[in-house]
């Protein structure tokens, strides 16, 4: 309950006066409903199905007298006349508070879907190492989903109760004793239907659960197809697909059940309820036939809202996991936020690099309970406008090293210095990240037209400014070769491009920002030797120009650089230029170059 009343203080929050507004509608349509009834009686009793005293019926009575000293007669028209007005008032309300609810409800979810959205892409790079990607979609999506509904479900549920409030009071002054025999009943329902409630609730726990196995399951699914096709397993994710759906099928129907077994017992209970009612009536309390008629016919409306409380409630329970899930994931990434850009517009202005980014006793480790220290004590120096190299094995921790140069993570011990001062504020963070331009060695291109994915880091961009780009990145040639050139769209993630041509586009796209600092990782690693010879060629003429760091496994690659670092096991073991570290005859980099130049020739 305590996930529920968090985002109904943020609906409040959201609406303010409008959502007292709507309450105060639907107690007004309440009153006017009520009156409606009582209309009935004077009507029935004008038709003469009844012969009637009316100074039984406590509200008539008073009407009546009212009526009287205006000496207006009450005919048949005149009484249906008002019956018309005021039930037509009630109908004409309540689809303005129809709208008004949806008003309150959809701003409530728009600030929800932009708040949550916001929140993820302000948290921390590390927030997303941990976290599955699905698990975003699943909150995104379907919990968002149940939870508008859960939200909907809760507004009704107070819609409801303020009027069954008010036509309980209705009741009480016209039969204050039957109506506490009823309500008590209603009480007791109240008190068996927890069980119900209950049951709904843990039926929802499993289906946030399973559909958050299944929107895992297909992400994977759809992301490795190129694997699965490769490997024959269609077979088996089929089969995978296959009981995933049937558990999502068994849930609803359980649900189904529950909800189904409830409302047949509330009937029955309300049946056996009403026929007891109408005898203790007549036959014990002798109450009179005007009077029971009402009591029945408010009751006869009332009881199906009682029953809806009931069953709001139900559904509710069901849908309070996904309030559960959305919470949580609030309270992680609040706990994780890194930004909040709520600077002013020039905080976090790209820079110039003048003398280079510095680490100093840095020490990392991805989860702070496990041992393994991924970065450990390092010490290196990246000077502005050289070319530094990072080499090592593969998970020796260059990959890692990077994102502590790019800000992306920050060390557990130790400082990393930009131009002398620490990485620390907002800004700073902004500005260095707006200063860089980075390949990573998975690149990510949207499914978008060339041109678009270039645009993405300078919107003003003109075309020739792109064809500059492409050029740099030996990319024009086959750009041009496309039947749309620029405007070629590439599928997801660039799917209808080779691995070499993502990279070489993404790499366009870095030096399109014209940044301070270049990071390519393993950014030309699926090319061939002809294009990787112009790249380097490329990138030598920046030297001088633009600070550039370089994870190369091919060797070959870095010949030019400045500065050459290579790690072991988080550790920095050599660091030196590229013919010094070659010669030292113990040295891993030697060992190392042995084993290409030896796998080459
Ligand atoms: N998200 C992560 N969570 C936990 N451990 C990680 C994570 N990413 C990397 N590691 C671990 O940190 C170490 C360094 O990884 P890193 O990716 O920096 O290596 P690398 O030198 O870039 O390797 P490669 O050349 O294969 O890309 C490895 O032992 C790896 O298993």
């Amino acid at each position: 309950m305590r996930d529920l009343f968090y985002f109904i203080r943020k609906m409040h929050r959201d609406s303010g006066f409008r959502l007292y507004l709507n309450m105060f509608t639907t107690f007004v349509i309440s009153c006017l409903d009520g009156i409606g009834i009582y209309l009935i009686v004077p009507m029935l009793s004008i038709i003469g199905v009844f012969q009637m005293n009316m100074d039984e019926v406590p509200l008539v009575s008073t009407l009546f007298e009212i009526v009287d000293s205006w000496s207006i007669e009450l005919t048949l028209p005149l009484v249906l006349a008002i019956y018309v007005l005021i039930v037509g008032g009630q109908a004409l309300l309540q689809r303005s508070q129809m709208v008004l609810g949806s008003r309150i409800l959809q701003s409530y979810v728009r600030s929800l879907r932009s708040e949550t959205y916001r929140g993820l892409l302000l948290a921390k790079w590390e927030f997303f190492l941990r976290k599955r990607k699905s698990d975003f979609h699943h909150v995104m999506v379907n919990e968002l989903g149940r939870v508008s509904y859960g939200s909907s479900l809760f507004l009704q549920m107070v819609t409801g109760i303020i009027f069954t409030v008010i036509q309980i009071g209705l009741a009480f002054w016209l039969s204050p004793l039957l109506t506490a025999v009823v309500i008590a009943s209603g009480g007791m329902l109240a008190l068996f239907a927890r069980k119900f409630v209950k049951k709904a609730g843990h039926i929802g726990d499993k289906t946030s659960e399973l559909s958050q196995s299944y929107f895992a399951g297909i992400n994977d699914h759809f992301n490795g197809i190129k694997d699965i096709k490769s490997n024959r397993l269609e077979r088996s994710h089929i089969h995978w697909f296959g009981g995933m759906s049937k558990q999502l099928e068994s849930n609803v129907v359980q649900l189904v059940r529950v909800n189904s077994l409830s409302q047949f017992i509330y009937r029955i209970f309300s049946i056996t309820l009403i026929a007891g009612f109408v005898y203790l009536a007549l036959e014990v309390f002798h109450t009179p036939a005007e009077q029971l008629i009402l009591v029945v016919l408010i009751f006869s409306r009332l009881w199906p809202r009682f029953i809806g409380i009931q069953s709001n409630f139900e559904q509710l329970a069901t849908n309070l996991p996904a309030f559960k899930a959305m919470r949580k994931l609030h309270q992680e990434y609040e706990q994780e936020q890194e930004l909040t850009l709520s600077d002013s517009p020039d905080g976090g202005k790209p820079f110039q690099l003048q003398d280079g980014i510095e680490c100093r006793q840095v020490h990392y480790r991805y989860d702070p309970k496990e041992p393994a220290f991924a970065l450990r004590d390092i010490n290196v120096f990246i000077p502005a406008n050289r070319m530094t190299a990072i080499v090592g094995s593969s998970g020796a921790g260059k990959s890692t090293l990077i994102d502590m140069l790019m800000g992306l993570i920050g060390p557990e011990r130790g400082q990393v210095l930009i131009d002398g001062v620490t990485l620390r504020e907002e800004k700073q963070l902004l500005a260095l990240r707006g200063s860089i331009g980075y390949v990573a060695q998975d690149p990510f291109l949207f499914n978008a037209s060339i041109r678009d994915n270039l645009k993405l880091v300078d919107p003003h961009a003109e075309d020739a400014e792109l064809w500059n780009a492409l050029k740099f990145s030996a990319s024009d040639e086959f750009v041009r070769m496309l039947p749309q050139g620029l405007d070629t769209v590439i599928g997801d993630r660039g799917i209808r491009l080779s691995g070499g041509e993502r990279q070489r586009i993404v790499l366009a796209r870095a030096i399109l920002k014209r940044p301070s600092i270049l990071v390519l990782d393993e950014a030309t690693s699926a090319l061939d030797s002809e294009n990787e010879r112009r790249i380097q060629e490329a990138l030598d003429r920046l030297k001088g120009s633009m600070t550039i760091i370089v994870i190369a496994h091919r060797l070959s690659t870095i010949r030019n650089a400045d500065q050459v670092i290579v790690i072991e096991q988080g550790e920095v073991i050599q660091q030196g230029g590229y013919k010094q570290l070659s010669q030292e005859a113990k040295g891993k980099f030697k060992q190392l170059l042995s084993y290409q130049t030896g796998m080459n020739g």
